[in-house]
């Protein structure tokens, strides 16, 4: 009801701004927008359910994340497939893989920051409610 709306449209401005920040950090440039199938053939015949920055922004404004967590799910499912397709040795597929877990690390870092704890508890409180 209207005071859950009000909640979750506070979750989704919050979230906007968590995201935008990641997506602004030229060391994430790559984790910005969907991988190029044109640039990667073989990418989606490994990694199963592709995600990226500007797929999350747009996850956000269709109400797709009702808690805090939801979102970091996301995250770690972008940072898994870049460690999942970059495993070698080799200094390219180190440094993707240094990058994605500091997207990670930072993304966590941010919300355990700026997001007040109990106002997540009842984020989650609304998604077991639906
Ligand atoms: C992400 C990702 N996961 O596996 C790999 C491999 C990458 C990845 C993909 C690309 N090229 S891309 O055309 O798909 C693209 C460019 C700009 C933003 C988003 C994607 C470049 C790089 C890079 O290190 O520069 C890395």
């Amino acid at each position: 009801y209207l005071e859950e709306e009000n909640t979750l449209r506070e979750l989704r401005i919050f979230l906007r701004q968590i995201c935008a920040k990641l997506a602004r950090n030229k060391q994430f440039y790559m984790f910005s927008k969907p991988v190029d199938v044109n640039e990667v053939p073989d990418y989606l015949q490994i990694i199963k359910e592709p995600m990226d920055l500007e797929t999350m922004m747009t996850k956000i404004d269709l109400h797709k994340y009702t808690c805090a967590q939801d979102f970091l799910n996301d995250v770690d499912l972008l940072c898994k497939n870049a460690l999942e397709y970059n495993p070698d040795r080799q200094p390219a597929d180190k440094l993707i893989r240094h990058r994605a877990c500091y997207l990670r690390d930072t993304a966590y870092a941010l919300i355990k920051a700026e997001m007040d704890s109990d106002f997540e508890v009842n984020c989650r409180t609304i998604r077991e409610s639906r």
